[in-house]
């Protein structure tokens, strides 16, 4: 993997990791969020190959990761199509370290 410097090269190790560690062969339906983070979800995903992905759905939040989705040459879904998504990555705004792990980040307010 080529360096990225500074905040670019954390973003892509956050989604790199949340990607690995929690979008797994059996999800099937899957949220993408939005921000500068995103792409770098986008990206892993496309890492783990054709094969998996092709038996995957990929629902937006917004605009934005419809985008990267359709670019990508994923499944497009719409959230109204499934009573569940198996697993959603988005990014987060801050962390709040008056929280105990593993809830300790925000998102406009909310907890994530
Ligand atoms: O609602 C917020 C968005 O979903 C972003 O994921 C969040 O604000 C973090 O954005 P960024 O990855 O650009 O730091």
């Amino acid at each position: 993997m080529s360096q990225l410097p500074g905040i670019e090269g954390a973003k892509r190790l956050a989604a790199y990791t949340a990607v690995d560690k929690h979008i797994l062969p059996h999800h099937k339906i899957i949220g993408i969020g939005s921000g500068s983070t995103v792409p770098y979800v986008v990206e892993r995903i496309m890492q783990q190959g054709t094969e998996l992905n092709k038996g995957r759905t990929f629902i937006p939040t917004g605009f934005q990761s419809k985008e990267l989705i359709i670019e990508a040459g994923l499944n497009l879904g719409d959230v109204d199509q499934y009573l569940t998504i198996d697993v959603t990555i988005d990014g987060a705004d801050e962390s709040v370290t008056s929280i105990a792990p593993p809830i300790r980040l925000t998102q406009q307010g909310s907890l994530v």
